[in-house]
């Protein structure tokens, strides 16, 4: 894998990161295909809006329906209908969000599965094995997201935790010589010392890339801001930086300030089938009986089959009807609009004109439609 930095302005960088899949253009926003799916959306469809990556889920495909289902299938890009990059999280997240009755151990994590209830148990040295038998270009090692708010001492003990499965992970990893990449994952909850604690640890270990971990799970926003800000830049330059579960564009502005590279998050496609559409003029909420019969596009200015063919009255009017179509159109559009603006930050960065892109947007994407 090979991290080509372009241009830099400030802290903020573009780089191209060369997979044997495919290039990805960065500050990039990978599409959350949990399933193996970017919800209501056709690989074709999110691939025509401009997405170079998409993230799948471990712990959704190990149980269901299996990696070797997907490893006789001939792999997950296979199975799923996505000939580019694919970057699986561990289901480190998944497991500590997801399933119940967790135990964790120095060994791993014993768990329910929050679909049928029956007991599992994933150690890092497992977690590893299932990605490579998925395929996936980019493996997440196994890491524990510690939830907000944690104790100091619990933290510090995860820290130690997460450190131990990233040597294993790794150790298992290169016995198994796949051409696969393994991203570490530094974790440290809200404490600036154990973030910068963890951060080393991790680095010194070494992997193809490093994510910030332990983040959008519910703290205040200046804490997250301040860890990002504080342990970006310590990051290794040369390698990507991935910000776990972000975000909001606001939440990204910040971070791409502070030099993050990658991002993913279920906010565009989530909102879209709950009807909060982004736009150029602010968020909107297509329910609201003001668009009753308002039959002008969602968005002026964005140019996705959604805003050229369709009135806010028709999208209302398909929301309300609860039609399949409904979250189809908002997903293309909401897809498009985060893709069309993570390009336009690319440009700004290329052209130094990162700051001036951030005061154009902010007021924007603070704003409620009105
Ligand atoms: C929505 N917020 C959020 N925070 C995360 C933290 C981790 C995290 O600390 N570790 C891992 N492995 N995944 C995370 C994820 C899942 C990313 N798709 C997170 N998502
Ligand atoms: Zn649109």
């Amino acid at each position: 894998m090979q991290f080509k930095i372009l241009k830099k302005d400030g802290f903020a960088r573009t780089a191209l990161l060369e997979t044997k899949r495919g290039v990805i253009h960065t500050p990039a926003f990978m599409p959350v295909g949990t399933n193996g799916t970017v919800k209501a959306m056709t690989p074709e469809e999110v691939r025509d809006i401009g997405y170079e990556i998409i993230l799948s889920n471990t712990y959704h495909l190990y149980l269901r329906p299996g990696h070797e289902t997907i490893k006789e299938i001939g792999g997950i890009h296979r199975f799923i209908n996505w000939q580019g990059p694919i970057l699986t999280d561990s289901g480190g997240f998944q497991i500590y969000s997801l399933a119940s009755l967790r135990k964790i151990t120095s060994e791993g994590v014993e768990f329910r599965s929050h679909i049928d209830g029956s007991l599992h148990f994933i150690s890092p040295e497992r977690a590893i094995e299932i990605q490579i038998a998925l395929g996936s270009d980019i493996m997440m090692v196994f890491d524990e997201c510690v939830p907000y708010p944690a104790e100091k001492q619990y933290v510090e003990k995860s820290i130690k935790l997460t450190k131990d499965w990233a040597e294993r992970c790794k150790n298992y990893f290169e016995k198994q010589r796949t051409n696969q990449s393994l991203f570490g994952i530094i974790q440290g909850g809200v404490y600036d010392d154990l973030r910068e604690k963890s951060l080393e640890e991790i680095v010194k270990i070494g992997f193809d890339g490093y994510a910030i971990g332990g983040l959008s799970v519910g703290e205040p926003k200046e804490d997250m801001y301040r860890v990002v800000k504080n342990v970006t830049p310590l990051m290794p330059e040369d390698k990507p930086r991935y910000l776990m579960g972000v975000g909001d564009l606001i939440d990204v502005l910040h971070a791409v300030e502070h030099g993050i590279d990658m991002f993913d998050c279920v906010m565009p496609t989530r909102n879209a089938r709950n009807g909060t559409l982004f736009t150029s003029r602010g968020r909107i909420s297509i329910k609201r009986s003001e668009f009753k019969d308002d039959s002008t596009a969602l968005d002026p200015e964005c140019d996705c089959y959604t805003c050229r063919n369709y009135t806010k009255a028709f999208l209302r009017h398909l929301y309300m009807c609860r039609e399949i179509l409904s979250m189809r159109l908002n997903t293309i559009h909401n897809l498009y609009f985060y893709c069309k603006f993570f390009e336009k930050m690319r440009t700004a960065i290329a052209e130094g004109r990162f700051q001036d892109f951030k005061k154009e947007w902010l007021p924007v994407l603070e704003k409620n439609f009105s």
